[in-house]
């Protein structure tokens, strides 16, 4: 065969595929419009919108699906009807396959008119284009082990750790996991720390970090797109969800969508760790049914680090920037003073050592106190120590050791009631400028030496007694709060 006529013959063979290619869109077009009269617009939008048909050859119609899930739904609720359109149209129809199309696929209104292979998109590009519900990106510095414990996190980093290293197949011990804090105090800390860990155990897991608002941002592009069911799948696929700044979700349907979300996630067990900076139960604005279904599970909270577990904290930054310049020295004693004095969060004591690291390195003079008070001015500022009255102590003492703030000023002697008060006038003396006297006198108009003795009795226990010394150091946290 001559080159010209084996042209012509391949025109005729290509503009043979167009006329076949045109005669089943059409026919695909009109099954499409006797789909939408009967289903009316939004359900065929949700699953007919993004289906292709791919080509029809005897008796077998071709059509691909975006996602699994769509395949699989059309397969389970719409083959019958299918068959039956199709074979309005052309009479022989015996079956219709629906296939999960490759996200690269090219879209059925571009003819394909060579047969050369379509070249491969580097696997960078790929990724990206398969990953666009990707989750929100993890700091590598946020684990476990940059992480402090001490009495005010501890549940909560034993329950995120617990979260980690769960065996396979186990089901989830905590589910829905809540933490809940105040800003800096380490939420998104735990949340991406749980995120490594379990990609370092379990690499076969599928684990997500997302913020609220990157979840709100897919949701909406995802809808614009009308990539809604690419959406759901993927986070319904995911084993672990961290969802992080919960109190941000706003928005009828992005609420509505995070709840069936959830719901789908824990009714087929898998681990969901949600942070917020307050409990379930205060996130004003978000759907009952969400509250609800996160005040379920397990709800933990995390207070305000105490100046050791600050000290420590600092003591582990310092360690990682000496790894990397071991030049820098930031003596104790200034340690000790940011420790006492940044008192807020973990953020800000970041913020402090980073002025001083940089401090050390461009200068050649030793730190001071002097200088670092100066160097953080803004960060102690304002923050002024609590003004703490005894009745406040007398309350909070009187509420954890369950008796009343009337008990406490009594003449009861009974041990129950001895000593709590004990306990109070000591966090009086320590706590307030109060002389004993005066203590003394807000306790029922006691003697200045039982106050004194009160004192000295506790003083003496805390250095012995564990268990007391981290009940004083909790009821201190309670009354600086
Ligand atoms: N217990 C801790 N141990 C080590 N670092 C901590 C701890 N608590 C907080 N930090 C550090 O403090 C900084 C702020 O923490 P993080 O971002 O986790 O706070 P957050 O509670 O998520 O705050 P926000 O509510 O503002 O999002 C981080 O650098 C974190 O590493």
């Amino acid at each position: 065969m001559s080159a010209e006529a084996a042209k012509i013959m391949k025109e005729q063979d290509v503009a043979e595929t167009d006329v076949e290619r045109r005669d089943w869109d059409e026919a695909w077009a009109r099954v499409k419009k006797r789909l939408r009269t009967e289903l009316g617009d939004d359900v065929f939008t949700s699953w007919f919108a993004r289906i292709e048909c791919d080509g029809v050859a005897a008796g077998v119609v071709s059509l691909s699906a975006p996602t699994l899930f769509l395949k699989g739904w059309i397969k389970s609720h719409y083959s019958d009807r299918l068959v039956a359109l199709w074979n309005a149209e052309y009479g022989d129809v015996r079956r219709v396959d629906i296939l999960k199309r490759s996200p690269l696929k090219f879209p059925a209104q571009v003819k394909v008119v060579h047969s050369e292979p379509t070249p491969a998109l580097p696997q960078a590009a790929q990724d990206e284009a398969e990953d666009r519900f990707a989750g929100s990106p993890l700091d590598g510095r946020l684990t476990f082990t940059s992480f402090c414990e001490g009495a005010s996190n501890e549940v909560a980093f034993r329950a995120a750790r617990a979260v980690a290293t769960a065996p396979d197949g186990a089901p989830p011990l905590y589910n829905p996991l809540y933490i809940h804090a105040g800003v800096g105090i380490g939420k998104t800390h735990l949340l991406q720390a749980i995120a490594h860990e379990t990609r370092k155990l379990h690499p076969q897991r599928r684990v997500m970090y997302l913020t609220v608002e990157r979840f709100t941002f897919q949701f909406v592009a995802a809808l614009r797109d009308k990539a809604a069911l690419d959406f759901k799948e993927k986070l319904r696929s995911i084993d672990i969800l961290l969802i992080d700044d919960m109190q941000f979700l706003t928005g009828r349907s992005v609420q509505q969508e995070f709840c069936h979300m959830l719901n789908a996630l824990l009714d087929s067990s898998k681990q969901v760790v949600v942070a917020a900076d307050r409990a379930p139960g205060e996130l004003d604005g978000i759907d009952e049914r969400v509250r609800s279904r996160l005040k379920g599970g397990v709800v933990v909270g995390m207070a305000r680090p105490d100046t050791a577990m600050r000290r420590k904290i600092l003591d582990l930054r310092l360690a990682a920037a000496c790894e990397r310049d071991p030049k820098i020295h930031v003596p104790d004693n200034v340690l000790d003073f940011i420790a006492r004095m940044v008192v807020s969060n973990g953020r800000d004591l970041d913020g402090a050592l980073n002025r001083l690291i940089c401090r050390a390195q461009f200068s050649d003079q030793p730190i001071s106190v002097d200088a670092c008070e100066l160097a953080i001015a803004d960060l102690i500022g304002d923050r002024e120590p609590k003004r703490i009255r005894i009745e406040d102590i007398q309350k909070i003492v009187a509420r954890h050791y369950n008796v009343s703030r009337q008990d406490l000023v009594s003449a009861r002697r009974t041990r129950t009631v001895v000593r709590p008060r004990q306990i109070a006038m000591y966090l009086a003396k320590t706590m307030t400028p109060r002389s004993f006297p005066e203590i003394g006198k807000r306790f029922g108009g006691r003697d200045h030496t039982t106050v004194l003795h009160a004192v000295r009795k506790i003083e003496g226990l805390v250095g012995a007694d564990q268990k007391l010394s981290d009940e004083i150091e909790l009821l201190r946290r309670l009354l600086q709060d």
